[in-house]
């Protein structure tokens, strides 16, 4: 599978869905990397991998839709299979989802249902939570709703702040994201069309 990875920044978990296609039996190749800001870390490590990348910057569309379209339009010629959104902070639209209904997925820094929206770390920490993780989902046009494929729990340590929660959450999403990008690939997890996941027996 031809996979296009959407980021916004540093990109750890675009170099950790990298180094697992690095495996020749990894049934996924990061063919695309595409940024919506330009000058991140992560289009270094594309190119460090010699991986094509493409900044379609959202500044630059005067709508949502037609950010997507620009989008859309790499996503076709480079012949992408899946995307794999990786800290990528724009919200998409039903345009954009419906196009990628079961081929889009997206790593979240908690354990949905808790903590959806921007600041998943910070949400646990103010909630005083001792376990919490990140999850790996199909994407629906219902922010961080969708089908839950992957989700792997860390300790809260009372002397965490969000930043060294967030690292541990990032160490754990390197693993999880891998995983379930394996799963959906190889078609051993799919999205239903009742919007819940089905595992191939
Ligand atoms: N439709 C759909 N699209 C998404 C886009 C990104 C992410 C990543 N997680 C995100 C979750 C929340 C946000 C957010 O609230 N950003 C501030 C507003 C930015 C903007 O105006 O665009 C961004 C990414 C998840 C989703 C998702 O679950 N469903
Ligand atoms: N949405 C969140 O933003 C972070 C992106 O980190 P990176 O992959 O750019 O290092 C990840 O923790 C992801 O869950």
């Amino acid at each position: 599978k031809r996979v296009a990875v959407l980021i916004s920044g540093t990109g750890t978990n675009l170099q950790a869905l990298i180094d697992a296609s690095s495996n020749e039996d990894f049934p996924a190749e990061i063919a695309l990397v595409i940024s919506n800001k330009p000058g991140v870390k992560g289009l270094e490590r594309a190119s460090a991998h010699g991986i094509p990348s493409a900044v379609v910057h959202h500044k630059e569309f005067d709508t949502r839709e037609t950010f997507e379209q620009a989008i859309q339009q790499h996503l076709e010629q480079y012949k992408i299979d899946l995307v794999c959104l990786a800290g990528f902070m724009r919200i998409l639209t039903p345009y954009f989802v419906n196009l990628w209904k079961g081929r889009l997925l997206n790593t979240h820094p908690a354990l949905l249902p808790a903590f959806k929206g921007m600041h998943g770390a910070r949400m646990a920490i103010e909630a005083g939570v001792r376990i919490s993780g990140c999850t790996v989902h199909f994407v629906e046009a219902e922010v961080d709703a969708g089908a839950i494929v992957c989700q792997r729990a860390v300790p809260v340590f009372p002397s965490d702040d969000e930043d060294t929660l967030q690292d541990r959450i990032k160490t754990a999403e390197h693993e999880a994201y891998p995983e379930a990008l394996q799963l959906v690939a190889s078609g051993r997890c799919s999205l239903g069309s009742d919007g819940r996941l089905v595992w191939q027996q």
